[in-house]
């Protein structure tokens, strides 16, 4: 059994003047897992996810981080970044402010800049980058760091068919080292081939949970797609 890394309980969490965006929402993270949050515009994956990052006043129920010293890497839809730092400055400002050791930065920094392809632009401001190229720099902040647990979102919709690849490909060898990763995304299929398990929400509940063979039960699809429970479901 893989260890959890990440219990999620929520009873109910909002915004202001409404609590209840979110009710019972439960699920958990495990060591070497990828757990799929999945659902349709709307559904609360986004709360789920601020909730779990302690980012809204009004949750009710708890959040537990299962092992002392685990930290997360959240990396958002949307790129985050600093205009007046280059690249190389933002990984460099991760490193620090994460304990990255300097030796560790110039090797796994430059290597990730070999992998993602931008190394040309590693004293570049992101400022003049392409979306997905801001993506890129944001995920490679998020490996950089080495987390226990990676929170990401819709990390598809920016990201080309390579660094689609070259990204799934970093995560599995993070998988490999015991990282857990929550991933929030309505690209069915890609979901349906990389995650262990799926917590599919619609109007701020859990409709079900599980590997897909649950969710097919839940659907009565035994044979269906992802996408076919996804649309039976919701
Ligand atoms: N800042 C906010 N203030 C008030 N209500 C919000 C806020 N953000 C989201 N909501 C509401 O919470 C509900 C869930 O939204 P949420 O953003 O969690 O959905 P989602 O599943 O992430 O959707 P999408 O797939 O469109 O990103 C929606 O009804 C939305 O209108």
């Amino acid at each position: 059994m893989a260890d959890t890394l990440l219990e999620v309980n929520i009873e109910e969490a909002g915004y202001d003047g409404n609590h209840s965006t979110i009710e019972q929402v439960e699920f958990a993270v495990k060591s070497g897992q990828l757990t799929g949050l999945i659902g349709p515009n709307g559904a609360g994956k986004s709360t789920t996810i601020k909730a779990i990052m302690g980012l809204l006043t009004e949750v009710k129920g708890t959040i537990s981080f299962t092992k002392a010293g685990n930290h997360y890497a959240y990396i958002p839809e949307q790129p985050v970044y600093y205009e007046t730092l280059t690249l190389w400055e933002h990984l460099s400002l991760a490193s620090a402010v994460y304990g990255v050791d300097e030796t560790v930065l110039e090797r796994e920094g430059n290597a990730l800049l070999e992998r993602f392809r931008m190394t040309e632009v590693k004293h570049h401001l992101p400022d003049g980058f392409s979306k997905g190229m801001r993506q890129k720099m944001m995920l490679m902040i998020g490996f950089l760091i080495r987390p226990d647990i990676y929170i990401v979102d819709e990390p598809f919709v920016g990201l080309d068919p390579r660094a689609t690849r070259d990204f799934l490909a970093l995560l599995e060898e993070e998988r490999r080292r015991g990282a857990g990763v929550l991933m929030c995304t309505h690209v069915l299929d890609t979901a349906e081939r990389i995650c262990d398990d799926f917590v599919l929400l619609s109007n701020g509940r859990i409709v079900v949970s599980g590997e897909l063979g649950d969710i097919r039960r839940a659907a009565s699809l035994p044979e269906g797609t992802l996408f076919d429970c996804f649309n039976a479901l919701t």
